[in-house]
């Protein structure tokens, strides 16, 4: 297993974190969905967000792209307080965000996917063959393996297509870009793709906010794992200091599970090895 020895971890610790959220609360009816959370990232450092089935990253995450409002608690941009009321003022305020059903036009090709929205914003003035360029240019940047931007996104496959919505999340230029599952529906070699495409992200000095239940690519690219449990913050690692089984361990809720087990044995008799 490949595990993060970016620098910007160690280094991010230090200075002012890009987006940044203190003791925020959310509920549904009765349903207490988030208590007194914080969590935060810095420029140039890939955070993952994990926990298990309803514990509250979804949430979280539609609290930082603006779909649902906090109950309680602050939300800072670079050390200023901002109050996001709609995904549209998170993404003036540098928060991107990649939902898990891409939102991708399937009859549209790749230059169309990419600026869909924007034409009658700041990029208004682009016509057609500057559109295409700018395409190139942010596939390039990924280092994406599209062969054309002139086909259907239809006709692209499952890697292909995570990297042409994380593309269209950069034309604006943001600060943030949230992934929210991006590699649960690939295979092998496609998940590679993506997980290559966030340490793309991560050189660019993006913060990348990464949901996922995949603790291998959490651990191939996190710098910092936060843990969620029953809505609360449970735990917060740095990837290089964290193994499996303790993650699978704040996770759950117990080390005495049958995978933190499982884990335990297979080191022990590498170990021996
Ligand atoms: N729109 C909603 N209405 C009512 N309850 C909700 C709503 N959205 C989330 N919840 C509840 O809030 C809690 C947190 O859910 P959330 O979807 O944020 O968890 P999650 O960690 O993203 O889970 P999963 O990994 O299954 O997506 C759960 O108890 C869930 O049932």
């Amino acid at each position: 297993m490949s595990v993060a020895t970016s620098e910007s971890g160690s280094a991010a610790s230090t200075t002012q974190p890009v987006l940044e959220l203190t003791g925020i609360g959310k509920h549904f009816g009765a349903v207490q969905a988030l208590a007194d959370v914080d969590f935060r990232v810095q420029a140039g450092e890939v955070v993952a967000l994990v926990g298990d089935n309803g514990a509250g990253k979804s949430t979280l995450v539609k609290i930082m792209s603006g779909v649902y409002q906090a109950d309680s608690g602050t939300m800072r941009v670079e050390g200023r307080e901002v109050h996001v009321h709609s995904p549209s003022a998170a993404q003036s305020l540098g928060i991107a965000t990649v939902f898990q059903d891409l939102a991708l036009c399937d009859n549209l090709d790749v230059v169309a996917n990419l600026f869909l929205g924007s034409e009658l914003g700041a990029k208004a003035w682009m016509d057609e063959v500057a559109m295409e360029k700018e395409s190139w240019r942010l596939l390039r940047e990924l280092g994406a393996k599209i062969p054309t931007v002139r086909i259907p996104v239809a006709s692209l496959s499952g890697g292909q297509r995570q990297t042409v919505a994380i593309a269209r999340s950069l034309v604006g230029n943001p600060k943030v870009v949230m992934l929210d599952e991006p590699t649960a529906a690939l295979g092998v070699a496609q998940t590679a793709e993506v997980l290559n495409l966030v340490e793309r992200l991560r050189e660019q000095r993006l913060g990348v906010v990464l949901i996922s239940h995949n603790m291998a690519d959490v651990q191939a690219v996190a710098d910092r794992i936060v843990v969620l449990r029953l809505g609360r913050n449970e735990a917060e690692f740095r990837t290089v200091d964290v193994t499996t089984e303790q993650l699978v361990a704040a996770i759950t809720g117990a080390s005495d599970n049958v995978v933190a087990e499982r884990n335990a044995r297979r080191d022990t008799s590498r170990g021996q090895e």
